[in-house]
């Protein structure tokens, strides 16, 4: 059965993760609310602004349910913000901001700095496998980086010690960009818009698991 996947709809690039679900044979909808969270099979914590989203998390009553979906084992996608929202630990947030937490790791944010605040990427990614190994194509924006993971994390991309040009990378060879803990992926970068689909595929087969596993 086609899985139903939600994207957290507070703020941020919504549209863009429903376009690439849609792509990948998920039906996406928007959340914004418990009933419509306790709809969906699995939820896309997109990329946007972390202190807003975890404001309005607060203010929309989803941050407590949200916290207990995925200590339930709900699965979750989160991309650059939505990794900052996953891990249980950030470094250069602000003095208010929470996370969800679910994911053991220590995640920096706006970690690429100034010169590279935004650029693309194309990143080898364990797990997206389509017969190929065709890097991802990846869009960093602002992004954020996970500096320490525990055990239990599994590690799917890092950034390179140089870039496909040749250049030395700096500070952020060998950061972690791409990560799993059981039913929670997350990625520092943005898949959904490089029209390349492949982990959006990845979570709708995870989500598809849990869905077979029938545990929540
Ligand atoms: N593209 C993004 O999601 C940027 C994340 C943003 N810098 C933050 O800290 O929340």
């Amino acid at each position: 059965m086609t899985p139903t996947i939600g994207v957290l709809a507070l703020q941020g690039d919504v549209r863009e993760h429903l376009a690439a679900l849609g792509a990948v044979g998920a039906r996406g909808v928007p959340v914004r609310r418990r009933s419509e969270l306790d709809a969906v099979d699995g939820l896309v914590l997109p990329g946007g602004e972390s202190t807003t989203i975890d404001k309005l998390l607060r203010i929309f009553e989803l941050a407590g349910p949200l916290r207990d979906a995925i200590r339930e084992g709900l699965p979750v996608y989160g991309s650059c913000a939505g990794m900052i929202l996953l891990a249980d630990r950030i470094a250069g947030g602000t003095a208010d901001q929470r996370t969800l937490g679910g994911m053991d790791v220590l995640v920096r944010r706006n970690a690429f700095g100034r010169q590279v605040d935004s650029f693309e990427a194309d990143l080898e990614m364990r797990g997206v496998a389509d017969g190929t190994t065709r890097p991802v194509r990846t869009a960093f924006i602002r992004a954020p980086w996970i500096e320490e993971a525990g055990p239990d994390v599994e590690v799917l991309a890092r950034i390179p010690d140089r870039w496909a040009d040749g250049t030395m990378v700096g500070d952020a060879a060998g950061k972690i960009v791409a990560a799993r803990t059981g039913r929670l992926l997350s990625t520092a970068f943005h898949p959904e818009i490089t029209g390349d689909t492949r982990v959006h595929g990845m979570f709708v087969r995870m989500v598809e698991e849990s869905n077979r596993e029938g545990v929540r």
